[in-house]
């Protein structure tokens, strides 16, 4: 029997590793009959492993909703989801926890205190999906703490409640927990939206060191500053469509949809110079016309 060197096929050549995650032409509606709501819309995205992708847009533009069908907590109503080149679209929640559980998508949201079972130790926290994957707790405290010291935090939280840490050292736990299992893909919800401007700093360089270190990132977020420098793709998201998908640096020096515009000239951190109040509101009376 022959065996191929991982990224060539048969013939020896080179070829594409599989998408972290890719969606294609996805819909997600809530509710039913006349209360039916469009949430998302023919949404496509492809995330390459080790890649960042920022996805941004205003409150009720979808995000959540993407991150939520990526992670199986939302039934798409078209289109289809692969994770790391698994056809996920048709599962049910059985085989989502299970995908979930075998730690191969991984998540963070806003607030870590929904992360983090308020009663479990810093420790038990980020043992926990280690122990449910079957990793005996021996093999999993030495982890614990060689994760802690990845997000930059000392060993001496170990023994600590959630509610007994800040909001920056628990949303650092929050990441490690999320990584314990090195899942390839990690899907991040308003990560920094909480944190004060140190701690925000902080949690973006851990997660460039993520994925220059491979892990595939999609981080969500509704003020495109705060994503500008980590992302290496940035995808917005307008009313439920996907209207701008580039490389960071084009999507801010050279915006193409208006609602981009809008967004860049809106975001007081950015170096490019914010529009005038008179720019934003032609640009927001063209995107209601
Ligand atoms: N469970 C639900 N049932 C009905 N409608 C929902 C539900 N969740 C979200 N929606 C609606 O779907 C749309 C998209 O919501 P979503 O939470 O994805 O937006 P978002 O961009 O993440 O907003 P935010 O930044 O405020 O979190 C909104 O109009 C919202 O009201």
């Amino acid at each position: 029997m022959t065996t191929t060197p991982p990224g060539t096929d048969t013939s020896g050549h080179t070829v594409a590793p599989e998408p972290a995650l890719e969606v294609t032409g996805l819909d997600v509606h809530y509710g039913r009959g006349r209360r039916r709501h469009h949430a998302l819309r023919g949404v496509s995205l492809s995330v390459a492993p080790g890649e960042t992708v920022g996805v941004i847009g205003e409150t009720g533009s979808g995000k959540s909703t993407l991150a939520r069908a990526a992670l199986g907590l939302v039934r798409a109503s078209a289109g289809s989801v692969t994770v790391g080149g698994e056809d996920v679209t048709a599962y049910g929640n059985r085989r989502w926890r299970a995908l979930r559980r075998r730690g191969v998508v991984q998540y963070v949201f806003q607030d870590p205190l929904r992360s983090l079972d308020p009663d479990l130790t810093i420790e038990d926290s980020l043992i926990e999906p280690l122990l449910i994957q079957g990793t005996g707790r021996k093999e999993a405290a030495p982890l614990a703490r060689s994760f802690l010291d990845r997000v930059r935090l000392s060993e001496d939280l170990l023994g600590r409640l959630p509610g007994e840490l800040s909001g920056g050292q628990r949303q650092r736990v929050a990441v490690a927990r999320a990584l314990i299992t090195e899942p390839r893909l990690v899907i991040l919800d308003e990560p920094v939206s909480a944190l004060d401007s140190a701690n925000r700093v902080q949690v973006l360089e851990i997660l460039k060191e993520l994925g220059a270190a491979g892990v595939a990132l999609v981080l969500i977020s509704h003020d495109l500053g705060s994503v500008a420098g980590t992302a290496d793709r940035i995808a917005v998201l307008h009313r439920g469509e996907l209207v701008e998908t580039g490389a960071a640096r084009d999507v801010i020096n050279e915006p193409r949809h208006a609602y981009t515009r809008l967004l860049v000239g809106s975001a007081p951190t950015l170096r490019t110079a914010p529009a005038s109040r008179a720019e934003r509101e032609a640009l927001r009376a063209l995107l209601d016309a």
